[in-house]
């Protein structure tokens, strides 16, 4: 199968083509710029020697065309005008970034402050939510592939919200993401003499998953309140941690949450619930697709505490995108996503 990346050369990009180098399903990668045509990637990247020399590609529809799946890692804002002007019928696209994963277009205008996609396209497009959204993946021509965070988030209260163990009402979810999260724009936020050796809050009550993370939880449960959601930056490449703190509903025991876990996942290639863990952490799952959920039930408060961890770029961004392109072809759901975590 002949499989296509624009924005290959960003941090996305550059995952995809790791995790599909060794899927057995895909014969070619072609590799797609906007910036840099003609320039090989292992140029720019010197450790894709031998592996991606030949000369990064100009997007025009007629290439799009050949493919059978193309995976968009841009920056928000280009997929929602750029998809109207490749689309077209014997291609699958799955988009990594935000610009199709909110239906209502106000909301996508008010947190990205940006223009929003096409009416007709946003109609088109699946949440990717691997796990929660199968049947509805299978057939989707046009993929949403889920924010990182919203990942998480999502894997890991879900099973809870769903089945009322919880409440809806003050959730408060606290997260925290490597520096890799943001991209390969350096910025002030991202500049090592401010990241190393520093822990920053930012996008306080801001954050563009909020409306993403509400939106999803009113879809798979069917009811939805406001979210208080944090979001941090700390000194390392890879991985999210979310903790969620959340009110038990009257008479709910630990044994119902652990069993609401169990019916959910049990099952699950990927999602790994780990009960009575005294830590988790983000060296556990790095460079893999997996999602690691424990919780702490505090008598005291009679409240919950949830946490998640994922590679963000992987299960958070790249390894989802290839297990949706893996649930619509109906290859393996782990084709190219069994690597063990690179814990140390
Ligand atoms: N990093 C992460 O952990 C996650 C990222 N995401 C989302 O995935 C998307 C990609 O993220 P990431 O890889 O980190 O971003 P990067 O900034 O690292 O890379 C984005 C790439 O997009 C290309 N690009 C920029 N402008 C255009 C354009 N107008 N048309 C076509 N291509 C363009 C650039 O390549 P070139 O100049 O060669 O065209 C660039 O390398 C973003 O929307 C991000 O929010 C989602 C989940 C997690
Ligand atoms: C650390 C860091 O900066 N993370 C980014 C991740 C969001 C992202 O990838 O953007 P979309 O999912 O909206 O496309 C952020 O918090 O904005």
């Amino acid at each position: 199968m002949k499989v296509g990346i624009i924005g290959a050369t960003g941090y996305g990009g550059l995952e995809l083509i790791r995790l599909l180098h060794s899927h057995q399903e895909v014969q070619t990668i072609q590799l797609f710029t906007s910036s840099e045509e003609g320039v090989s990637l292992s140029t720019k990247y010197p450790h894709l020697t031998k592996l991606y020399d030949a000369p990064l590609e100009k997007i025009t529809k007629q290439a799009i065309e050949q493919l059978s799946i193309v995976f968009l890692g841009t920056p928000s804002g280009v997929s929602g005008q750029l998809i109207p002007n490749i689309y077209n019928e014997n291609t699958i696209f799955i988009d990594l970034s935000g610009d199709l994963r909110l239906k209502n277009s106000a909301d996508y205008e008010k947190w990205y402050g940006k223009k929003t996609a096409p009416e007709d396209l946003l109609a088109k497009s699946v949440y990717g939510l691997c796990s929660w959204n199968n049947d509805a993946i299978r057939s989707a021509k046009l993929i949403a592939n889920p924010g990182c965070y919203p990942t998480a988030v999502l894997l890991s209260l879900l099973p809870l919200l769903k089945t009322n163990l919880i409440s809806h009402e003050g959730l408060i979810i606290d997260a925290k993401s490597g520096v890799s999260g943001s991209g390969n724009k350096p910025s002030q936020l991202t500049h090592y003499a401010e990241t190393t050796d520093a822990t920053t809050v930012y996008k306080i009550n801001k954050h563009q998953h909020i409306p993403e993370i509400e939106q999803a939880i009113k879809s798979c449960t069917g009811t939805v309140e406001p979210i208080t959601f944090t979001t941090h930056l700390v000194p390392m490449v890879r991985g999210i941690i979310t903790t969620s703190y959340a009110k038990l509903s009257p008479g709910v025991t630990a044994a119902d949450l652990h069993k609401a876990f169990t019916d959910t996942y049990s099952d699950d290639p990927f999602i790994r619930f780990m009960p009575d863990v005294a830590t988790l952490s983000t060296k556990q799952v790095k460079g893999t697709n997996f999602c690691d959920i424990t919780f702490n039930v505090d008598d005291r408060t009679n409240r919950v505490t949830i946490v998640a961890v994922i590679d963000n770029l992987v299960k958070g961004a790249a390894g989802q995108a290839i297990q949706n392109m893996n649930l619509i072809m109906g290859f393996n759901e782990k084709a190219g996503l069994q690597a063990v975590p690179l814990f140390i």
